[in-house]
């Protein structure tokens, strides 16, 4: 494991039934910095954020190796080193309990401090990601998804963990309201000095959130690297291909954007070869029999056999 890594993923895979859901995927998320991982719908981005937090349903057979600062991650370890912000907040959040009473539970439990001082920490932490302190004592279903999703990052950040892993954490919010709450969401983990899992189909919270990227292709690694580096110029067809569906700012507000023609494998249908070949512009005959491993190229990792990429 490099010296710089906080957590260290190897060569991570995860069957169900005998069905690969994700397959190789390798890669380091530094202290402080924050990893988007990215892909279509059934790409392998939550069962992915699952085992990193060791929280694969029963049946799932994982291999690989998730070490966070050498050691494996342990039932212990969640909620006080690793922390999760799941998609539907209310999921996080017991409908019965005040949140500040809620999170006041999670801060003695782990702080181990008075009754009366954890409530303090709790009402100061639902503070700081912006709840007023007269909606802190509200009940989750009474708050909206905004500030529900708000204190789910307070409940995760509260008690300093190393590495925060969130799974499509502003998917049912309204556009205007994702930005604000990914912002809370990178601010409380930076003021936590926690490292961020994000996991997002959105490429323009990765441009404005993340620091270095994992794309994911049918539960395979497609491109890893530097975010910006990625942005600029993709390597892996896949990666150029969905960037090439994102509007830019030349682009008329009504006007259609492209598609990405075709649709990813099933998980049982996978071939020999590339698992993007059958849609990729660039295929060769080998690109349809050999799986590509993952090469260095510019600064990143690229799971490709074309040419080209050699001239980078
Ligand atoms: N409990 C399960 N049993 C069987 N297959 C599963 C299970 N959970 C996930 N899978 C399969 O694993 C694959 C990856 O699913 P995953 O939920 O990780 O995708 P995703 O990239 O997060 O998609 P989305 O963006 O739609 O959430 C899918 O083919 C899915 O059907």
């Amino acid at each position: 494991m490099p010296s710089d890594a906080l957590l260290s993923v190897r060569d991570l895979s995860v069957d169900f039934d005998g069905v690969p859901a994700l397959s190789g995927l390798s890669f380091d998320v530094r202290p402080g910095e924050v990893l988007a991982l990215v892909g279509e719908s059934g790409a392998g981005k939550s069962v992915t954020a699952r085992a990193l937090l060791g929280m694969c349903p029963r049946g799932a057979a994982v291999s690989g190796s998730v070490l966070l600062r050498g050691t494996p991650v342990t039932a212990a370890d969640r909620g006080r080193r690793i922390a999760l912000v799941p998609q539907d907040a209310l999921s996080a959040l017991s409908p019965v309990l005040p949140v500040d009473g809620q999170l006041a539970l999670a801060v003695r439990s782990v702080q181990g401090l008075s009754r009366r001082d954890a409530l303090a920490r709790a009402r100061e932490a639902l503070a700081e990601v912006g709840i007023p302190a007269a909606r802190v004592s509200a009940y989750p279903h009474e708050l909206s998804g905004g500030m529900r999703q708000r204190a789910v990052i307070a409940m995760a950040t509260v008690n300093r963990p190393e590495l925060v892993v969130a799974d499509e954490p502003t998917t049912a919010l309204d556009p205007g309201t994702r930005d604000k709450v990914l912002g809370v969401l990178g601010d409380r983990c930076a003021a936590a000095g926690a490292s961020l899992v994000l996991v997002t189909h959105d490429l323009g919270a990765v441009g404005a959130h993340a620091d270095r990227m994992v794309v994911l292709y049918a539960g395979r690694p497609a491109e890893y690297g530097p975010v910006d580096r990625i942005l600029r110029r993709p390597l892996a067809p896949y990666t150029e291909a969905l960037l090439a569906c994102l509007p830019t700012a030349g682009t008329p507000r009504k006007s259609r954007l492209p598609t990405l023609p075709g649709r990813p494998p099933a998980p049982g249908a996978l071939g020999a070869g590339c698992a993007f070949a059958p849609r990729c512009r660039y295929a060769t005959v080998r690109c349809h029999t050999e799986r590509p491993a993952a090469r260095s190229v510019d600064g990143r990792e690229v799971a490709c056999h074309l040419d080209h990429l050699e001239s980078v």
